[in-house]
């Protein structure tokens, strides 16, 4: 789709005085992204000025356009183990205090651009010490970037709230350590906790203390479950380990039973059946951190036209809409947007409540997501819709 393809909100789902919703009117949007990789976001010409600097010889090529070409024609894998393979390269660049400061404000700049006013941001600190950075040295590089980055966007009349996720990879032995990383870091921007990595074969459930800290510690964390492996990496993401929120959950719809016939671009689905999981994810309310390009980039679903999002978001799941990935997928949360409202028809409406959902299942304080919700999200909208 070219950046300015027009298409409008479908008759009925808008009203005449509505700017028409495009990948151009996306951009101005207010929009908040919960669910954002730090290494996964850079952009192709720092890639580029940090293997130069660092003597790091095996990048495939050294053009930025072809390098941008090369992540998503290799993170087109099908499956998530190969579709990872290719942060190999961007970790590779981010081993001293001011590469990571760089990409970390690099990444503000880039999402304030595109219109995004609160961002989680994750990362790994353990992929981060190659060349000699303690955890705690690597985390504070990564926050003094994004404080540059905030002071950055709200001088350029662009203001973004941004907080820090650490993540710990979930086929390795050191999340509680990263747990307590994240726990000493909670009053200089880390907000939260993540596990990644490879999903089949590394549940969850591999990392129960890490859990038990954080909860000790009142310290909220997500899971990335039910992307590469189905519902019983999500049955012990929220039954065992208690997470907060789930870093794409899009097999949830695995116990949701649809009418015969149902089409997946339906404003409606009634007569749809929940299983046991799906209502208590439902009825919990556990925000679904949702990743349009990056699920069919993994094969995590067949394509868009298939994806669960539409499925999910009408029958009243806490659904958000997010990056995951922009190097890879070569998008923004403005594209993650453009292609919900072209595959799916969404409105200004759509966009308003996605955003506000996502607001509320920020990891900041209560009173910060008000201020966002009340202070900048629901005016921009109200501008929107006319
Ligand atoms: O979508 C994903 N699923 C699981 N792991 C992921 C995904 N995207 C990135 N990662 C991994 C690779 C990164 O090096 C790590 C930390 O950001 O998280
Ligand atoms: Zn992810």
């Amino acid at each position: 789709m070219s950046p300015d393809s027009a298409y409008v909100t479908p008759a009925g789902s808008a009203d005449e005085s509505s700017v028409p919703v495009s990948p151009t009117t996306l951009g101005l949007a207010p929009k908040v992204l919960l669910h954002d990789h730090l290494d996964g976001g850079l952009r192709p010409a720092t890639i580029v000025d940090l293997a130069r600097e660092s003597g790091y010889p095996d990048l495939p090529t050294e053009d930025p356009v072809q390098l941008g070409r090369w992540f998503v024609d290799n993170a087109n894998a099908g499956s998530l183990v190969r579709y990872l393979r290719t942060f190999g390269h961007t970790v590779a660049v981010m081993q001293t205090a001011s590469a990571l400061r760089r990409v970390a404000f690099e990444c503000v700049e880039d999402l304030a651009a595109d219109g995004v006013v609160y961002a989680e941001v994750r990362f790994a600190p353990e992929l981060h010490l190659e060349k000699g950075l303690s955890l705690d040295e690597v985390v504070s590089a990564v926050l003094a970037g994004f404080a540059d980055g905030q002071r950055a966007a709200a001088a350029a009349g662009r203001p973004i709230v941004v907080g820090c996720l650490v993540t710990a990879m979930r086929h390795a032995a050191r999340s509680t350590e990263i747990a307590e990383l994240a726990v000493r870091f909670r009053r200089d921007g880390v907000v939260g906790f993540d596990i990644a990595g490879a999903e089949a074969g590394n549940p969850p459930t591999r990392h129960l203390d890490a859990f038990d800290y954080l909860r000790a510690n009142t310290m909220r964390y997500t899971i990335h479950a039910g992307e590469a492996f189905g519902l019983p990496s999500i049955t012990e993401a929220i039954g065992y380990c208690g997470a907060d929120r789930l870093g794409h959950g899009v097999r949830v719809i695995d116990d949701v039973v649809l009418p015969p016939g149902a089409d997946p671009a339906a404003t409606s689905f009634a007569g749809a059946q929940l299983g046991d999981v799906a209502n208590y994810v439902r009825d919990k309310r556990i925000p679904l951190e949702m990743c349009p390009s990056s699920n069919v980039q993994t094969g995590a679903v067949a394509n868009l036209a298939s994806h669960p999002f539409n499925i999910l978001a009408r029958l009243r799941f806490r659904v958000t809409v997010n990056t995951d990935n922009r190097l890879m997928g070569d998008t923004t949360m403005s594209r993650e947007c453009a292609l919900l409202a072209e595959q799916f028809g969404y409105g200004w409406a759509d966009f308003e409540r996605f955003a506000v959902n996502a607001m509320k299942s920020a990891f900041i304080p209560f009173d910060k997501r008000m201020e966002l919700i009340d202070g900048v999200i629901k005016p921009g909208y109200a501008v929107l819709i006319g």
